[in-house]
């Protein structure tokens, strides 16, 4: 699929044509090594364009064919041949030109962009690297330093940035194809030997050796365990030693093992699973296609603390005028002067003008009557969330949309407290709430499909990676990170330290193991919420047992240190110490190591032997045991909203796809064998035992992943 027409009486032009991005399928590759032999053998022809149609160059190779077997002319050849071609070929860039479409546009002899237009090669974010030249025609052509920044990050730079670089040659305010055209006659007859990028010596930089140590620590640093960007590096660094012919086999062997690795098939998952979220559905039978959401153009944000600041800021960025409400005049004063110190830095970073001025402040309440939004984000307490929403219920305009930031209350508990609890949904931001990129939209049993289509949309248009999910305690992120923690627990009363348990989540690639993401959050988070439960002391019924609570294995861990004071960084002490209050470096502490021997000791528990593989198993399956329990409750709709909300929201490494890729990756069979030998050893602990979903996977013969959705349908259908 690409149009072929002869334009300016000289110029071919050759159009790529495979909605919605040109994506490089096997039939666009036909169609251009087709139609860049008729332009060649057109005497008529005397130079040639390349574009794309309906405003983008092209989006790189066609990432759905990489699960199959691929056909059609390979990328390679083709681009050397358009590189070869005896007739100047020019790229006209619009939109994006993005791996194997900057790769085709690097085999062409110029290169013009519009300045709206991006460029970039993000195959590492995908799981491998610019296979088809991209690691050996971008250093020659702008130098090592700035290619492997390219080829490392994937990042995407602007025409303006691609043109300082040296990566286009002309910007174009007006039509790129008419400028492309142009340009094309003007250079028609001149000689192309200098334009032939392949044929340029690699800049080699004095300090190379230093370079390439330097680049590749920083990767492995930042890469966490994925394997590309290591290998990017390793390309790159081909470039600057070897011959063309021989870096292209470099990067054809590193491509290789990349492409058939998991860490390949788990970002690439990724990539439309962070897509495919948008497109929600709910138990009832709503959907995205067919629920119309209410433009948003006035909100309210309720309560000041960090959450209600960041979605103010986030409110603010994304053009909404914005109602800030706090009833105490000194964390109303302090609020007004961080976000506003949020936005200046946002605006800094971005190169634009804060939105200050999109802001009003108020202490009254009554100030929200005629927005079309509010989000309430006060603290986490039931009574005061039920107050503020009975408030808003008498406050607000009819049609008001109302919702609650809350992380884990009952969703419509809250909308019972109004007249009108289609309108009320849960929008769970993530701290902090100006960055985090996921948003948990949850939907309770009244909750109509106007409001949660509303909030994704509002979501969207903030940046956020937006998950429907239904309403439970804990919704679907925090819900899974209750068995995570409570084996986190166990282990330390069985043998381990919370060093050990981290440093195996951090190997598998975790930012941060469950014990000082503990302590970052603060460990009185949770006590607050046990008491609640009536799990902590006092709250526990008198006359049970230190280590079961309600009938089933307890760790009262948490709430010592928490009855010592060691709520984590911000009292300087926690599961780690630190040097002082607020310091955010972890080291270990003899402290809590005796106390966990003494613990042990009062309680007849002897600490044996946990390797990394039992952290893992333990921690992981058990959240994994209970994302597939949500998928049976129906709480989420598919295995894909579990996984973003992960990746995004808790920091699952990408490479490893989210829990229930991990899950398939793993084996289901695997994952329910291990999680029936842990609950045998540990029977009062009930979220080891395999849920029926497993079962019922396994025993449909573990189908792939995107089969899941019909066990369910079955399932339910069955109940
Ligand atoms: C033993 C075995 C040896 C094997 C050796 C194998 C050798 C193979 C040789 C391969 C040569 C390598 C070539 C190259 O180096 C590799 C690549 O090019 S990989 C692809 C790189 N490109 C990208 O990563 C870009 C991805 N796309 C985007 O970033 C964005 O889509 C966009 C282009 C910026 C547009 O953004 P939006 O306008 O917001 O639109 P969406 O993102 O919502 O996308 C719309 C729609 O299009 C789908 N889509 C986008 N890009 C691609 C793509 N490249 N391929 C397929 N489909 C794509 C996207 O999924 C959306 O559809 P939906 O999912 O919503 O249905």
């Amino acid at each position: 699929m690409a149009k072929y027409s002869r334009v300016s009486g000289s110029v071919g032009l050759i159009t790529l044509q495979n909605p919605p991005v040109n994506a490089l399928s096997a039939a666009v590759r036909q169609g251009i090594v087709d139609t860049v032999e008729r332009a060649l053998s057109d005497p008529k022809v005397k130079s040639v364009v390349i574009c794309g149609q309906n405003g983008i160059f092209c989006g790189g190779a066609d990432i759905k064919e990489f699960g199959s077997n691929m056909s059609g002319p390979p990328l390679v050849p083709m681009i050397h041949a358009i590189e070869a071609a005896n007739k100047p070929v020019v790229a006209a860039i619009e939109g994006s030109a993005l791996g194997g479409g900057l790769e085709l546009a690097l085999g062409c002899h110029y290169r013009i962009a519009h300045s709206k237009a991006r460029l970039g090669l993000p195959e590492v974010t995908l799981g491998l690297l610019p296979a088809a030249g991209g690691t050996q025609r971008l250093p020659r052509l702008i130098g090592v330093p700035a290619a492997l920044d390219l080829i490392t990050t994937g990042r995407h730079v602007t025409a303006a940035e691609a043109l300082q670089l040296g990566v286009v040659d002309q910007v174009t305010d007006h039509s790129t194809v008419d400028a492309a055209v142009k340009f094309a006659q003007s250079v028609a007859g001149k000689p192309l030997d200098a334009r032939r990028i392949s044929t340029y010596p690699c800049p080699r930089p004095s300090d190379l050796d230093a370079l390439f140590e330097g680049v590749m620590e920083k990767v492995r640093q930042s890469a966490r365990g994925a394997i590309a960007p290591v290998a990017c590096v390793q390309a790159v660094r081909a470039a600057a030693t070897q011959p063309y012919t021989q870096g292209m086999e470099r990067e054809k062997e590193l491509m290789a093992t990349l492409f058939t690795s998991g860490q390949a098939r788990a970002l690439q998952y990724c990539f439309f699973a962070q897509r495919a979220v948008s497109r929600w559905s709910m138990p009832n039978g709503a959907r995205w296609d067919t629920s119309k959401p209410r433009p948003v153009h006035k909100a309210a944000v309720i309560g000041l603390g960090t959450m209600g600041r960041g979605i103010t800021v986030a409110l603010a960025q994304t053009g909404l005028s914005v109602i800030a409400v706090e009833t105490q005049e000194k964390q109303l004063m302090e609020a007004k002067q961080a976000v506003s110190g949020m936005l200046e830095r946002g605006a800094k970073r971005r190169g634009v003008a804060p939105a200050l001025d999109r802001i009003s402040y108020s202490r009254d309440i009554q100030a929200v009557a005629d927005v079309d939004l509010v989000i309430e984000a006060v603290f986490e307490d039931m009574g005061l969330k039920k107050k503020v929403f009975q408030q808003l219920a008498s406050i607000c305009r009819p049609g008001t949309f109302l919702c609650t930031n809350t992380s884990a209350l009952d969703v419509d508990h809250l909308a019972s407290q109004t007249h009108n609890p289609e309108l009320v949904v849960g929008m769970h931001f993530f701290a902090p709430a100006h960055v985090m990129k996921l948003l948990e939209v949850v939907y309770g049993p009244r909750s109509s499909p106007q409001a949660v289509a509303t909030a994704m949309q509002l979501g969207k248009k903030m940046g956020k990676i937006s998950v429907a999910v239904g309403n439970c305690p804990g919704f679907v992120g925090n819900r899974m990170l209750k068995p995570y923690m409570e084996q986190a627990f166990f282990l330390l009363e069985e043998g381990a330290t919370p060093e050990l348990v981290d440093r195996a989540l951090e190997e598998f690639g975790f930012p941060m193991g469950v014990f000082r993401m503990s302590d970052l959050s603060g460990l009185d988070v949770g006590w607050r919420v046990r008491k609640g439960d009536g799990l902590s002391e006092p709250g526990a019924p008198s006359g049970q047992p230190a280590r079961i609570r309600q009938g089933r294995r307890y760790s009262p861990l948490g709430d010592l240190l928490c009855e010592q004071g060691r709520f984590g960084q911000k009292t300087g002490r926690g599961w780690y110490q630190y040097n002082k209050p607020g310091s955010r470096v972890a080291r270990s502490d003899p402290w809590l190591h005796s106390f966990l021997e003494g613990y042990r000791a009062r309680h007849g528990l002897v600490a044996r032997r946990i390797d990394n593989q039992e952290v893992l198993e333990r921690c992981l399956y058990a959240l994994i045991n209970e994302g597939f329990r949500i998928l049976e409750d129906g709480i989420a709709a598919g295995p894909e909203d579990i996984d973003m909300i992960y990746v995004f929201g808790y920091g699952w490494p990408r490479h490893r796809g989210g829990p229930m890729f991990y899950a398939g990756m793993v084996g289901l069979g695997k994952v329910l064998e291990r999680l029936e030998h842990y609950h045998q050893a540990h029977p009062d602990v009930p979220y080891l035992k395999p849920c029926s979903l497993l079962w019922r996977l396994v025993a449909s013969g573990s189908p792939p992943l995107h089969k899941w959705r019909e066990v369910i349908k079955k399932l339910h259908s069955q109940l």
